[in-house]
Parts: structure tokens; C-alpha cells; sequence
């Protein structure tokens, strides 16, 4: 029996409430103990109470058995600071082109201030987070990024230098499962380390992708600021093979940013993830909606 309370009771929304938390059972069950990574972007952090209540459904998540892993991004934040700073950034393929400088304030936005509210959203909702950095028990190491472009005049394959720009060679996971084992939720920034201890700067989807991958996920969860892939028409595609993917890049229905996106999943598929979503993660709730519902708002790319 619940307390006796002097506020009248709306029987018809409690019985609302019991309804919703009937229909997760099954869902309940089918991610009971399954690892499920998020992939936090920095445009989706935008609003504070948007923000909020996502770090309240990761604690839910983590609350009800399921494991959450977040990784996040922060490109507009490194921006902000770049303006503060007065340093102009370049980007390459929508990498940020990265020098010994600007590594550093990528480090200390990503692993510092970004990492910090992150978890620190998740804590308030009551699960312990712990932030950490690619760097921290050397959990995810990185080569310097090879990236070559056509040069118009010559035609010629040019080797392009992103600088500190990287790329995971290995993800060690004895980190990740050392913090959920003990009831925590790792809460990931995307920098790596090099061989000789040098600070890479990452795409935040890559790690995300690479992690996923590394920890055999049941689910890889990519919220960013569209509703998901969509058609020619514009309409969402609900679900997608890893073959149905590489057939829309081809006749041009997924460009620009969505092409590295579509590709991360892909690869987080191709080493294991069961299924990789791409979802607007400015709509209330993205995460519970995505796993707690039968058709998911998003685009599901599985093999
Ligand atoms: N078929 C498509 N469906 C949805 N978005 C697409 C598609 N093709 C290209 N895009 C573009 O990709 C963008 C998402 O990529 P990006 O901005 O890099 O995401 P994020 O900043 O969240 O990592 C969308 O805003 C949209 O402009
Ligand atoms: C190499 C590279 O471009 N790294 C990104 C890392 C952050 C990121 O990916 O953040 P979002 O997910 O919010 O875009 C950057 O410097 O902006």
C-alpha cells in the first residue's frame, strides 16, 4: 500500500502511469543486463532541462538493469571556448583540424567541462556516473588519423595533415566493465592516446562506434538533431541492413554529416552490436522511447 495522501487522488492518471510501466515489462526483459551505449552529442546538450531529463532516463536505465555506457561529443562547447580563446578552427571532412594547441583545449573541454556535466547529470538523477577520458587506463588507443584528398588541378591523392586529429586502433575494456560491475555508469570523453602517450582528438560517434563494438552492446544509440535517416521524401526509414545502406550513400539519399554517422554504425555492427539507432535526442525521453517502445523513433541499422 502506498502512503495515505491528503491530496486527492486522479485515479484515471495513476492508472495511466501503472499502464505505461505494464507495457516496458517485455521490454524490461529483453534488455535485462544488456549493455546499451549512448552516444551523447554536444548539439543535443543544448537545453538545460532537455538535458536533465536525459541524464534521468540513464540513471532509469541503469535503475531498472540495464547498462548504460555514455559517450559524448562536444564540438559546439569546444567552439564556444575557441571564440573565448580568439582561436580559429578549421574542419576537414567535419574533423576539426587539430594542432598541438588546439589539443589542448580540446582535452580540457572534452575530459573537463563537458565530461564533468555529463556525469554530473546522471548523478543528480540519482545512479553513480564516473567520468573519465580515452586516456584513463589507456582504454582507448589511437594512431594519428591518414587522410588523403583528390587535389582539384592535379588530380592527384594528397596526404592531408588533421594534426592531432586520431583514430581508436583498440579499446580496452578491463575500464568500462571495472566501473559497471561496481553499479557505476561510465561516462566517456572522446580523446585517445598514442603510442608514446600523445593526446588524440576524436570524433565522438567513432568512439562511440569503437566501444560499442569493444563491449559487444546489445544497442548503440546515436542522438543527434534529426529525426533519424530519411528518404528521398524526406520520410523516416524506419530500419535498414547494412547492404540498404551502402545502396542510399550510393544514390545519394545520405550526405555530409549522416555519411560518417550511417558508417560508425555500420562498423559498430559489423564487429558485433546488435543494432545501431539513429535518433533525434531533442525529443523527450529519445532513450526510453527507443527501448521501452516496439517501433522506436529512430533509424534501427542492423545486419
Ligand atoms: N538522408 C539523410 N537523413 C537525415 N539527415 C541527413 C541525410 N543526409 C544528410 N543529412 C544531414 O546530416 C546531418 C546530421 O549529421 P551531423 O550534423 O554531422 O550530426 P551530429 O552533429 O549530431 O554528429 C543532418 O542534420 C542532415 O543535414
Ligand atoms: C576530430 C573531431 O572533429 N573531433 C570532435 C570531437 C567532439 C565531437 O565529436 O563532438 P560532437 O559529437 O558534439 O560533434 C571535435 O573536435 O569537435
Amino acid at each position: 500500500m502506498s502512503e495515505p495522501s491528503t491530496q486527492a487522488i486522479d485515479i484515471a492518471a495513476a492508472t495511466q502511469q501503472a499502464e505505461v510501466l505494464a507495457h516496458a515489462l517485455p521490454f524490461l526483459r529483453r534488455y535485462a543486463g544488456a549493455t546499451v551505449v549512448v552516444k551523447y552529442g554536444g548539439h543535443a546538450m543544448g537545453e538545460e532541462h532537455l538535458a536533465q531529463q536525459f541524464g534521468n532516463d540513464i540513471a532509469l536505465l541503469k535503475q531498472v538493469g540495464i547498462n548504460p555506457v555514455v559517450v559524448h561529443g562536444g564540438g559546439p562547447q569546444i567552439n564556444a571556448m575557441l571564440n573565448r580563446l580568439k582561436i580559429q578552427s578549421t574542419f576537414v571532412d567535419g574533423l576539426r583540424v587539430t594542432d598541438a594547441a588546439m589539443v589542448e583545449v580540446v582535452e580540457m573541454v572534452l575530459a573537463g567541462t563537458v565530461n564533468k556535466y555529463v556525469a554530473g547529470l546522471i548523478t543528480r538523477a540519482g545512479a553513480l556516473a564516473v567520468g573519465i577520458c580515452g586516456k584513463d587506463g589507456a582504454m582507448i588507443r589511437a594512431r594519428k588519423l591518414a587522410r588523403t584528398a583528390k587535389d582539384p588541378d592535379s588530380n592527384i591523392e594528397k596526404v592531408l595533415d588533421l594534426g592531432f586529429v586520431g583514430e581508436p586502433i583498440g579499446v580496452d575494456v578491463r575500464v568500462i566493465h571495472a566501473l559497471t560491475g561496481g553499479g557505476l555508469v561510465p561516462v566517456i570523453a572522446p580523446v585517445g592516446v598514442g603510442a608514446d602517450g600523445e593526446t588524440y582528438n576524436i570524433n565522438a560517434d567513432t568512439v562511440a562506434a569503437a566501444v560499442a563494438g569493444a563491449l559487444n552492446a546489445t544497442r548503440l544509440l546515436m542522438l543527434t538533431d534529426v529525426s533519424g535517416v530519411l528518404d528521398k521524401e524526406k520520410k523516416l526509414i524506419q530500419s535498414m541492413s547494412l547492404h540498404e545502406v551502402q545502396e542510399r550513400i550510393e544514390d545519394g539519399t545520405i550526405t555530409g554529416g549522416m555519411i560518417p554517422k550511417v558508417e560508425n554504425c555500420v562498423e559498430a555492427v559489423r564487429q558485433g552490436v546488435k543494432g545501431a539507432v539513429i535518433l533525434d535526442g531533442r525529443v523527450p525521453h529519445a532513450c526510453l522511447l527507443e527501448l521501452f517502445t516496439e517501433a522506436g523513433p529512430g533509424t534501427l541499422i542492423r545486419r
